[in-house]
């Protein structure tokens, strides 16, 4: 007998990967609720927690400052040091496997931070990359707060072409990636302790012998 179509086992993470690809292609960003798998995403709520988390600035290296009024959150970049960042490297490597192999990216490195934005923290409007200056192409967000309600605010504001706009409640596990260049976005003010991985794949940017300079 033939089994119905709904009783064929379901490979969730194929699913999943393919789904992000489908909206990546489609609309140039994704946004997947409980993507992360849950002991994964809880190993690393709990070791964001631990974490000995700086003031983030802006800009990189000789441009890097430190400004306030712009964002005000604290993060601590994440190494395969502790288990659940290793396993958290590993997950998202898989993730650049798939999605080059699907959408051609050329998705080469990969840097990720915790990020905690206390009571009153936010972003504002920004684009994580820009144009010519290309390395950073695909942007990722993973949400880490349990308990998060409504009434927390904290919402990410994706700003589309046509005027448009999507926000995105920062729940557990919740997962969004969006083309760097693409699409400026902002974090609303939280009312309660916000917990995230912020992320980005950039392409190969050897030059000078160097190899892929880190940031
Ligand atoms: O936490 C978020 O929702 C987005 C954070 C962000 O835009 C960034 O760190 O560049
Ligand atoms: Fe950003």
């Amino acid at each position: 007998m033939i089994p119905p179509i709904e009783a064929l086992p379901l490979n969730k993470q194929q699913t999943l990967l393919d789904d992000i690809a489908m909206q990546l292609r489609v609309q140039g960003y994704s946004i997947n609720a409980e993507a992360v798998p849950a002991s994964l995403a809880h190993a690393l709520y709990q070791q964001a927690k631990r974490e000995q988390l700086r003031p983030a600035g802006i800009g990189r290296q000789q441009s890097h400052a430190v400004d306030r009024s712009v964002r005000k959150d604290s993060i601590s970049w994440i190494t395969a040091e502790s288990a659940a960042g290793a396993e958290w490297l590993a997950w998202a490597d898989s993730l650049k496997v798939a999605l080059n192999r699907q959408l051609l990216l050329g998705l080469f490195s990969f840097e990720s931070h915790f990020a905690h934005y206390p009571p009153g923290g936010f972003y504002k409007k920004h684009v994580d990359a820009f144009k010519g200056e290309a390395n950073r192409v695909l942007s990722m967000v993973v949400y880490l707060n349990p308990q998060w309600r409504d009434e927390d605010g904290g919402e990410l504001v994706i700003y589309l072409e046509d005027g448009s706009s999507v926000k995105v409640a920062p729940r557990f596990a919740t997962l969004v990636t969006f083309l760097s260049e693409e699409f400026p976005h902002e974090v609303l003010p939280a009312k309660a302790d916000r917990y995230s991985i912020a992320c980005w794949f950039r392409m190969n940017s050897s030059h000078a012998g160097r190899v892929d300079p880190p940031r």
